[in-house]
């Protein structure tokens, strides 16, 4: 049986090396087909309509933070996403252009994640170039071949897949650049070392948000990240995406405070729990 996986495309991005590792890691011998989307919404779509088995989608960047566009996309979707694994993998991003040098270019193109993760080094070397954000490190390489104006900033891994040169390497502006990824499907997750959850509140009142945090904090549950979201209801209104630190030693303790955060919250949403893979070369 083929597993048929979907990830941000075209093909070379970091989602795909992501899809890569965790089926050498997780799935031998499972006969795989990549399918590449045009964004990281229309990826998660894809797991909730059936089109694919399994998304892999970036979640947060050890630089940059969460990547908003994932963590709206599980929260409108009505498909009760579960997070399988997490995936961190190393992120060195390279310039690819097929200029002579620097000078040369006026453009550069790549994720915003990407950009941003870059920044310091594109005011430094490039100040004069317009950013562009497209929707991919690797949705502007097939157009770099014609045009020595332009660059993009692209993994090595993506440079190779389309026979394009590699301009300077490792130009993140933090040498220790780490994203996380989820592979996220509708089968029910129940065990690991993280259990992902987001809830939004009845009212914006003084202490709700402590109220909530409080039935982890209460049963000894450590909090591992805890993120807001606007609601996209009104101005200061926020949705909270909270990781929690479990182990078969505590899965009570979460059971009974997810019981009192489904009673008190307004919407709760549960994406499992799930262990982490982490890929030291891509
Ligand atoms: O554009 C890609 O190559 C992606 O897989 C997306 C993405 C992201 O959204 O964070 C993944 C890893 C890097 O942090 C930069 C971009």
């Amino acid at each position: 049986m083929t597993l048929e996986i979907g990830h941000l495309g075209p093909t070379g991005t970091y989602s795909e090396a992501a899809a890569l590792a965790y089926a050498r890691a997780k799935l031998a011998g499972v006969e795989l087909c990549l399918q590449p989307y045009p964004n990281i919404a229309q990826t998660l779509k894809a797991v909730a309509a059936k089109e694919v088995a399994l998304a892999i989608v970036p979640v947060e960047n050890s630089i940059e933070g969460g990547v908003t566009m994932t963590a709206d996309t599980i929260w409108q979707l009505v498909a009760n996403l579960q997070i399988q694994q997490a995936i961190v993998l190393p992120i060195h991003h390279a310039l690819v252009s097929v200029a002579k040098d620097l000078s040369q270019i006026e453009t550069v193109y790549s994720h915003p994640q990407a950009l941003s993760q870059c920044q310091l080094w594109l005011q430094q070397h490039l100040p004069h170039a317009v950013r562009i954000a497209d929707n991919s490190t690797t949705a502007a390489l097939a157009t770099l071949a014609a045009n020595p104006q332009s660059a993009a900033i692209s993994s090595v891994r993506a440079a190779n897949l389309y026979e394009l040169p590699v301009l300077v390497r490792s130009i993140n502006d933090y040498p220790d650049n780490q994203t996380k990824f989820w592979a996220i499907s509708l089968q029910p997750t129940i065990a690991g070392n993280c259990t992902s959850v987001a809830f939004s509140l009845r009212s914006n009142t003084p202490g709700g948000l402590v109220t909530a945090l409080g039935f982890f904090a209460n049963r000894g549950l450590n909090l591992s990240r805890v993120e807001s979201r606007p609601s996209k209801r009104s101005l200061g209104d926020y949705l909270f995406f909270i990781d929690i630190e479990t182990d078969r030693h505590n899965c009570r303790e979460l059971k009974s405070a997810l019981a009192d955060l489904d009673a008190y919250a307004e919407t709760v949403k549960n994406f499992g729990s799930y262990d982490t893979t982490v890929i030291e070369v891509i």
